[in-house]
């Protein structure tokens, strides 16, 4: 939460001249109500249920870039699904960086914490080993939306070059 996916994902796309996608974007048009609320009313299991349809229906085939909501890819089938269909990408930054920037919005449920630094270092150690099976790791930090998406093609890039070459 808070590295970018959402908005370093959107200027992916229009880099790539991709149509993108949001899954917590398509739950709000779904459902009608705010992800957030979404989540809390109905529960993350259900929320997680309805990630993996909505994944499903979006590795169809068109090329696209998706930002999935930070739990997405921690389901085993649904991570399973994205690394067959598509090139994932684990982005991922200092915790320092996640708090400040998550802090600046409550629209995260599951920050909705009494110490939300602490909430996502505990989050971050549990969910790290799932991230890591994505097929690239791109490190941000400080730096500005534009040098995420240089270095998330440029992985993309290096990790199509080792495709072929294998
Ligand atoms: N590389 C970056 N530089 C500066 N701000 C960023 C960067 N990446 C994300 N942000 C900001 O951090 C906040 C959270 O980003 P967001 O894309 O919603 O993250 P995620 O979807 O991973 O939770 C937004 O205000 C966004 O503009
Ligand atoms: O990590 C998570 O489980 C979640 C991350 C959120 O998306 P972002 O990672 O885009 O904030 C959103 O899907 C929901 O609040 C749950
Ligand atoms: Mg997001």
């Amino acid at each position: 939460m808070g590295v970018g996916k959402s908005t370093v994902g959107r200027r992916l796309a229009r880099r790539l001249a991709l149509p993108f996608v949001d899954s917590d974007s398509e739950i709000e048009d779904a459902v009608g109500l705010p992800a957030g609320e979404v989540f809390e009313r109905y529960g993350e299991q259900d929320y997680r249920d309805g990630e993996r349809r909505l994944v499903a229906r979006l590795v169809d085939g068109q090329v696209r870039v998706i930002a999935t909501g930070g739990g997405v890819f921690v389901d085993p089938r649904t991570r399973a699904l994205l690394n067959e269909r598509t090139i994932t990408v684990w982005l991922d930054a200092p915790i320092d960086v996640l708090a400040e920037r998550t802090g600046r919005r409550d629209t995260r449920p599951l920050l909705k914490t009494p110490d939300p630094k602490e909430t996502l270092q505990r989050l971050a150690e549990i969910e790290r080993q799932a991230y890591a099976e994505a097929h690239v790791h791109v490190r941000s930090g400080d730096g500005a939306h534009k040098d995420v998406v240089d270095a998330i093609v440029r992985e993309i890039d290096a990790h199509l070059a080792r495709r072929s070459a294998a």
